[in-house]
């Protein structure tokens, strides 16, 4: 059995983002190397104190604190490269699990619903690239955020108890304009992404639609719709802008501050100027020290609120991921895959679909037994496709009972693993006509694609323009016929105890219909084998007809 999809949970952003992005935890050697940062900022503070009190001492007295400054700014530089180089890998090993899971949950999707393909494909590529700032730079940020700064003041507080508490008092308003920053930061991030989906979906759509557009005159109302759609973006990334500038703008004022309030206080000790008694006398090599080290107090933070941001953005982009996603492992629909043809028994099966008032098909019930061919006919809108699609997981069992070979098909167990499929729409993709064919069964030798196109009545088009001829995604230079042939080569093609036929000779002539319906008559032989159609010829070749009634 195959997991192929799972049900939805009701998570929060937090949820969501923690389960699937690596915990913090496990970005440990970022933060390792930010932390390691500081302390070798710590270095470079006493560097720099030691050296100024020797200036005058000679470059003997001078040098060890020289070499002390310059190995600290080289560890300094080490670190953050191989910090950033750490949080890129996690990134965009995050990013691939999350797109490869997208891509899987799209596949296995029921058609419709309300997404469009391009607002789906803005979700795998743009919203998924919003979690490459929340892991490569938040997650690591914030762990050294909240141990590193403690790290500075125990050792400003070694040096100066006083600058040490500057430091902490500071802290406060820091903080809270980091908050206020924070939330103004995500309602804008959440409004800049619906713009962004909403252009990059409209976007993608109108591209795969310009045909019909050019055919019917629309570009124009297009072209402005576009434009409005992407002014919106602009003027949404400005606002987002205008936050991120105004809150970088307000902790660099704090912690600006915090550093002048430390040098004032140094400075004045020092000179023995302070207008209020203290309970301590500085010399140069602490102020500097501490001057020197007040930078550093903030510097983890001001990091992480650099890339606050990114955790907006990170947190409204899961928002808009399918729950699917997210659900806990474990829970999952199953693919049935039996070996040999199975029975298939319907009993009083209804498929209603989901804001439809009336259901596609009710009280339907067929046995099936294992090889035999089953014609499905009916006026159109009966509901033949619907049945098919039951058995494929692509439509809801709303009542009644499916079994295969007695196992119940439930909401949560589809046929499609077992099943070679010809739909009514069949799937082209940007690619060669082997490649099209050999969908169906990636493992398919050369020789077996080859024969399949030959037996589906492709002969002619091979002939013409080979195996390796280039299609384009809307199928274009395929006529209507080579597509349903394409459709049924993949079906022959794949190995599979079922058949579903739906409409497979539509748009063919008579002479095509016929030499079809003798290599579907062929293939049929040791599948059990479900064929919706409206053609009387192909129904004859069925052991059974079963006949659907219109629903009022
Ligand atoms: N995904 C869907 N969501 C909502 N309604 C649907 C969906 N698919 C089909 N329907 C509705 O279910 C009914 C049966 O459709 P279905 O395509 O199964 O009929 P059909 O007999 O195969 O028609 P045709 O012969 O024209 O192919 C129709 O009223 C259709 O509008």
């Amino acid at each position: 059995m195959r997991s192929i999809s799972a049900r939805p949970d009701p998570l929060d952003a937090v949820q969501r983002l923690a389960r699937i992005v690596p915990p913090a935890a496990r970005l440990w050697p970022a933060t390792a190397l930010l932390v390691g940062d500081t302390l070798a900022g710590i270095g470079f503070a006493a560097g720099i104190s030691g050296a100024v009190v020797q200036v005058a001492a000679g470059w003997g007295a001078l040098l060890p604190w020289v070499v002390l400054v310059v190995a600290a700014g080289m560890v300094r530089g080490g670190c953050a490269l191989l910090a950033a180089r750490i949080g890129a890998e996690a990134a965009q090993r995050t990013k691939r699990g999350v797109r490869a899971a997208l891509v899987t949950d799209l596949l296995a999707r029921a058609p419709g619903g309300r997404a469009t393909t391009g607002t789906l494909l803005a979700t795998c590529v743009d919203e998924v690239e919003a979690l490459d700032g929340y892991v490569a730079r938040f997650l690591p940020a914030r762990s050294a955020g909240a141990l590193a700064p403690l790290l500075v003041l125990a050792v400003t507080a070694i040096a100066s108890p006083i600058a040490a508490a500057i430091l902490g008092i500071t802290l406060i308003p820091f903080v809270a304009a980091m908050i206020l920053a924070g939330g103004a930061a995500a309602e804008e991030s959440r409004r800049q992404f619906g713009a962004l989906s909403r252009l990059s979906g409209l976007f993608a759509d109108r591209i795969r639609a310009l045909p019909i557009l050019l055919a019917f005159g629309g570009e124009q109302r297009e072209a402005e719709r576009l434009g409005t759609a992407s002014d919106d973006v602009a003027l949404r990334t400005m606002r987002v802008l205008r936050v991120a500038f105004l809150s970088s703008a307000s902790l660099e004022f704090f912690a600006a501050l915090s550093v002048a309030l430390v040098a004032v206080y140094a400075g004045f000790n020092l000179l023995g100027l302070l207008p209020f008694p203290v309970p301590e006398k500085l010399d140069l090599a602490r102020a500097f020290f501490v001057l020197a080290l007040a930078p550093e107090f903030y510097l983890p933070m001001r990091r992480l609120a650099a890339a606050y941001h990114d955790k907006q953005a990170a947190q409204t982009a899961v928002e808009r991921f399918p729950d699917v996603l997210f659900a806990p492992p474990g829970v999952t629909v199953a693919a049935l895959a039996p070996e040999t043809a199975p029975r298939i028994t319907l009993t009083d099966v209804a498929i209603a679909y989901p804001g439809s008032d009336a259901p596609a098909i009710a009280n339907v019930s067929i046995d099936i037994a294992p090889c035999e061919i089953v014609a499905v006919v009916g006026p159109s809108g009966s509901g033949k496709s619907s049945l098919l699609h039951l058995l494929l997981g692509l439509a809801p069992l709303s009542a009644g009972r499916v079994t295969i070979d007695g196992v119940d098909l439930g909401a949560e167990i589809s046929l499609a693993a077992a099943s070679a499929w010809v739909g009514q729409t069949p799937l082209i993709i940007p690619a060669t006509l082997r490649a099209n064919i050999a969908l169906a069964w990636p493992t398919a030798t050369a020789d077996e694609i080859e024969q399949a196109a030959l037996r589906a009545g492709l002969g002619p088009m091979l002939a013409a323009r080979g195996l390796d001829a280039p299609i384009d995604a809307r199928g274009g230079g395929l006529s209507g016929g080579e597509i349903r042939r394409i459709a049924l080569a993949r079906a022959l093609l794949k190995p599979s105890a079922v058949l579903l036929l739906d409409e497979p000779t539509a748009h063919l002539d008579q002479a095509g219909e016929a030499a079809l319906v003798e290599t579907i008559r062929a293939a049929c032989r040791g599948s059990t084998t479900l064929i919706a159609t409206h053609s009387a010829v192909l129904a004859a070749i069925a052991d059974r007809i079963v006949s659907l009634e219109p629903r009022a």
